[in-house]
């Protein structure tokens, strides 16, 4: 992996915001890890991990406190037009019109990122064969199923043919069907060589998808590398387990380091 140029590189990333009740809370510490093209790259954690902080922080919509992180080249906090036009953002609520058919929700984001009509025209066509929409082409976002949205959300979120991609629990509430498309679909936008960066809290999702992962908790990278590796260093061959116990381990250092300090 190290021939190839990383698409995401983020480096001691840390985000903290000010809550009225919790005073300041770290979000995201000292976060490091490097993406490269053709694999998918799984955030793993539990609620409130940090996992959407960071993706935020990627996709430009928050500032980072602290460290750096670089998409396509370019940094995200000085040069967030270059990186925008770079990624694809999916969350498991990306929004659907209801008064627009697939097609035209598709081809109004198309247009929003400036794809010249003619290009625009082609690319809608080949969005839709590949990810078999075109027998839901003019069905309005009111009366499409959970499924057909998502994969809307899909298409317009790769309209513009982005090389780096960020899911943020694409699969959220979804049933099993339908989150199985939603896992092939990122399995071959891997394969077109892109870019992807992927949260979850379902270890099952990981284990399908995912080359390499960095386990989260509570705003901090507990471990990171391929599963075989994790397994291997932890010598716990149960990803479930292993994720358990990373947090466990950490939770409990966490409550010895504050009785210390009291
Ligand atoms: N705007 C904000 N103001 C204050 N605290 C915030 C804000 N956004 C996130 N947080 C806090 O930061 C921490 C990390 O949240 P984040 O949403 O990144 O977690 P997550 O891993 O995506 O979890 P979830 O799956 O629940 O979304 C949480 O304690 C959360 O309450």
């Amino acid at each position: 992996m190290t021939d190839r140029q990383a698409m995401i590189s983020v480096d001691r990333l840390s985000k903290s915001f000010v809550d009225l009740k919790r005073g300041a809370v770290a979000a995201l510490e000292d976060a490091t890890f490097e993406v490269y093209p053709g694999e998918v790259f799984g955030l793993l954690g539990p609620n409130g991990a940090g996992k959407t902080t960071c993706l935020r922080i990627l996709s430009t919509v928050l500032r980072p406190t602290d460290g750096r992180a670089m998409v396509a080249g370019y940094d995200v906090a000085t040069q967030s037009s270059e990186v925008r036009r770079n990624i694809g953002f999916m969350s498991g609520n990306t929004g659907i019109y209801d008064r627009m058919t697939a097609w035209e929700l598709v081809q109004y984001y198309g247009r929003l990122y400036g794809i010249p009509e003619e290009q625009l025209q082609e690319r809608l066509d080949r969005i839709f064969t590949t990810l078999q929409m075109n027998e839901i082409r003019d069905v309005l976002g009111s009366k499409m199923s959970t499924g057909m949205k998502q994969k809307v959300s899909i298409a317009r979120t790769i309209v513009h043919d982005p090389p780096v991609l960020i899911f943020d629990e694409p699969t959220s509430g979804l049933d099993v069907l339908v989150a199985r498309a939603v896992l092939q679909t990122i399995e071959y936008l891997k394969d077109q060589g892109k870019c992807i960066i992927f949260s979850t809290h379902i270890m099952r999702e990981v284990e399908k998808l995912c080359e390499r992962i960095a386990v989260i908790h509570k705003g901090r990278i507990l471990a990171s590398g391929t599963l075989a590796e994790l397994t291997a260093k932890y010598n716990q061959p149960d990803v479930e387990e292993l994720f358990f116990e990373l947090i466990q381990r950490h939770d409990q250092s966490l409550a010895a380091s504050e009785t210390v300090a009291v």
